[in-house]
């Protein structure tokens, strides 16, 4: 499932990440990947031990938190500590595909299912930059107003277009959900997302609870914990 999820961050938040992050210490993105995403990745990247991302990176679980869209489409376990990036001068990170288990602090590992950009720098101060997912249907770029959020499977090969003008800043980080296969999370979804727009709509309310019985047993059927 590709999920466009608008407004994850207010206006607030945007400025205050942003004046954070525009007087940063960046460093080479190719410190948090493996060969093959080496070769391909020219970015830069806040360091994984830097206060600052810890800090930054809280905000943007505390949003999260508070998003009911987010819940629904990914369905979270466990969420990687939000990193940050940066290109600009034709900085760019050609198709790759993410790690499919990576390192959480304390040792413990988790699986990648649900990869995640958050934008935030506004689409017309940089020119490229698309984030481009190819899939069997074919290849979406992605480029959204600074505060929304693309979620996407961490199966589908992926790139980020080289920035020619300006800088494109974001927050990415990847979740590990409760649910393994994306077409039973998007069934989920639908499911879900439909019951609470039967419900707004005042829909036969046995109708609804029989479907939000199978909503649940089918969670039950496919969540792992
Ligand atoms: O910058 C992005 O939107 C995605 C970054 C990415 O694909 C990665 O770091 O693995
Ligand atoms: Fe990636």
């Amino acid at each position: 499932m590709l999920l466009h999820i608008p407004a994850i961050l207010d206006a607030p938040r945007i400025a205050h990440l942003r004046a954070e992050l525009d007087r940063a210490e960046w460093t080479d993105g190719r410190e948090t990947v493996g060969d093959q995403g080496a070769r391909v990745k020219r970015n830069l990247q806040l360091p994984d031990a830097s206060p600052l991302r810890q800090r930054l990176g809280a905000i943007v679980l505390d949003a999260l938190a508070a998003s009911a869209l987010f819940h629904a489409a990914a369905l979270p376990r466990r969420t990687l500590h939000p990193r940050f990036n940066r290109y600009e001068g034709g900085g760019h990170y050609g198709f790759h595909v993410d790690g499919a288990v990576m390192a959480l602090p304390g040792g413990e590992q988790m699986r990648s299912d649900v990869s995640c950009t958050l934008f935030l720098a506004e689409p017309d101060e940089y020119d490229g930059g698309e984030l481009v997912i190819s899939d069997t249907y074919g290849e979406h770029e992605v480029k959204l107003p600074a505060g929304d959020l693309i979620l996407y499977p961490s199966s589908s090969l992926h790139r980020v277009a080289p920035v020619t003008r300006g800088a494109r800043i974001a927050a990415f980080f990847w979740v590990q959900s409760l649910v393994r296969e994306d077409r039973h999370r998007l069934a989920l979804f639908e499911l879900d997302t439909s019951i609470q727009a039967l419900t707004r709509s005042g829909a036969d309310t046995a109708a609804v609870l029989r479907l939000t019985n199978v909503y649940h047993n089918l969670l039950r059927e496919w969540s792992e914990t």
